[in-house]
């Protein structure tokens, strides 16, 4: 049966207090010289009776009083455990987390299990009795955990269990936190204390809601698994951890959707990287640092921020597209100039990617979306830097199935094959299958949805037909002019 700790420290302290009255007397009869070896003997005799070690864990350690990491992971770990039942919970309301964090509350004690070994949990709290005036009201407080074990599995404790905590405090951290959508301060004023500001990231996509080829779809899950489980493997090939993907395709075919179906998967930030914005090497290369672990950093369209040479496309503002005719104050026009000309080379964002200062950090993904690969410089989604290229297409048969089933929750229906007949005779994206797919009013039923991509799909035949026609007859026509001069 368990004791209690607090019972085993009533009967161990009476225990103590009448040893340690018995050795106050000793000592003031023995002579000075005697007292050094029964020091000792009483000490052994104390470690005999009380066998356990107790470790504290303090909320604020440190000079600048941090909240210790330790401390957080201990309130997850036993938070998430559901074999650790504590009568009283306390609730906390924890920045950047989802939801509230319920935790031990104060001066409880509950009874673990590792490996076979028995531990204590105690929670204390303790307020100092003089009164300090300050801000922070409750700043006063100190709280720590305390762990007890008995001494004979202290390899074990200290050796393996300590870590375990660590570990599973972080994943459970993970787990609850809100996740956040980042984009590029492109405004570097002395006030912004970072390069990057950011929102919750909600979007709701996922790999399940994902239309495309299912063999296609669960090889990225398993590349993205084996990613998020190779720290060891990266370790020892002496590789960073991070790995790049190429997302390439037409426009609607879902390469923006599946980077937040991966983000969602992987449970990662998002860090969107606007290359337009950033003015040059220097200023990419501070952006990088601040980018934490876990992230996927996105460089969409990246062949509109850089062109082939490495330097930048000018970006077209409205401004300079209609306003010549007006009067320009030529400062100010320069100033605007010099904001537009950001000097990011394809050198510079090569060693973003997998340069050194790429390693300062773990566990990213980077990503490149774009609708011409071909315009891309070669360099730059070459394996070891874009290691897994991803052709997002048009809507297959396998596609269109989960499309029907996200929007109109259908398995099979009588269209269905003439729909498989239809994909294959045309090129349609999924955004527009699902934009037919998707009922216009109130109750429109699913018979009438799909008759309507069945429509569709025959008028996007019809005119490809035609083009093709027509292109076939230009070709001709081109031939004969060729032969006759
Ligand atoms: N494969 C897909 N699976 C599910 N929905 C899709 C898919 N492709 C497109 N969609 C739908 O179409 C919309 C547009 O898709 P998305 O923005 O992901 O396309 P994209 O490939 O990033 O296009 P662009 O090249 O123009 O950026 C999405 O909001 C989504 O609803
Ligand atoms: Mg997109």
């Amino acid at each position: 049966m368990a004791i209690s700790m607090t019972e085993l420290w009533t009967q161990i302290g009476s225990f103590m207090a009448t040893i340690m009255f018995v050795w106050a007397i000793i000592q003031q009869y023995f002579p000075y010289q005697l007292l050094g070896h029964m020091e000792k003997y009483v000490n052994k005799l104390t470690g005999f009776l009380y066998p356990y070690i107790t470790i504290t864990f303090p909320e604020y350690t440190g000079e600048r009083l941090r909240r210790s990491e330790a401390f957080i992971a201990i309130r997850n770990y036993l938070g998430s455990r559901s074999n650790i039942r504590a009568k009283r919970l306390r609730a906390e309301a924890v920045k950047d987390r989802k939801s509230l964090v319920l935790c031990m509350d104060d001066n409880e004690e509950v009874i673990d299990e590792f490996e076979g070994v028995k531990i204590w949990w105690t929670s204390r709290k303790s307020t100092p009795k003089t009164q300090t005036i300050s801000y922070h009201p409750s700043s006063d407080e100190k709280r720590s955990y305390n762990l007890t074990f008995h001494r004979r599995n202290r390899d074990i404790i200290l050796g393996s269990f300590i870590n375990h905590i660590m570990e599973e405090g972080k994943v459970v951290e993970l787990k609850n936190r809100q996740r956040k959508l980042y984009m590029n301060n492109s405004n570097n004023d002395w006030w912004h204390k970072s390069n990057w500001r950011h929102v919750p990231f909600e979007h709701p996509a996922k790999f399940r809601t994902l239309a495309m080829d299912p063999k296609k779809k669960q090889e990225i899950i398993n590349d993205l698994v084996k990613f998020k489980n190779g720290k060891e493997y990266y370790e020892k090939v002496g590789k960073a951890w991070k790995r790049g993907y190429l997302l390439y395709g037409p426009p609607g075919t879902g390469k923006s959707t599946m980077i937040a179906a991966m983000a969602n998967f992987m449970e990662y930030d998002v860090y969107d990287l606007e290359l337009t914005s950033v003015k040059d090497n220097t200023e990419l290369k501070k952006l990088l640092i601040e980018i934490s672990n876990r992230s996927i950093i996105v460089i969409e369209d990246i062949d509109c921020s850089l062109d082939l040479t490495g330097q930048r496309k000018k970006k077209k503002t409205e401004e300079e597209e209609g306003t010549e005719e007006k009067i320009k104050d030529p400062v100010k026009e320069a100033e605007k100039e010099e904001k537009k000309q950001s000097k990011v080379t394809l050198s510079g964002l090569l060693n973003f990617i997998d340069g050194i200062w790429s390693a300062c950090g773990g566990e990213r993904l980077i990503i490149f979306t774009t609708n011409h690969k071909e315009k891309l410089d070669e360099a730059l989604i070459r394996r070891g830097r874009m290691d897994k290229h991803i052709e997002m297409c048009y809507c297959g048969f396998e596609a269109f199935k989960v499309l029907a089933m996200n929007y109109l929750d259908v398995e099979w229906d009588d269209s269905y094959e003439k729909i498989r007949e239809l994909l294959k005779e045309t090129e349609m994206t999924p955004a527009d299958v699902a934009e037919n797919l998707m009922p216009k009013y109130e109750g429109e039923k699913t018979e009438e949805c799909l008759k309507r991509l069945v429509e569709a799909l025959e008028s996007a035949k019809e005119e490809g037909e035609k083009k093709k026609a027509e292109e076939g007859a230009k070709k001709a026509e081109k031939e004969k002019k060729e032969e006759s001069s």
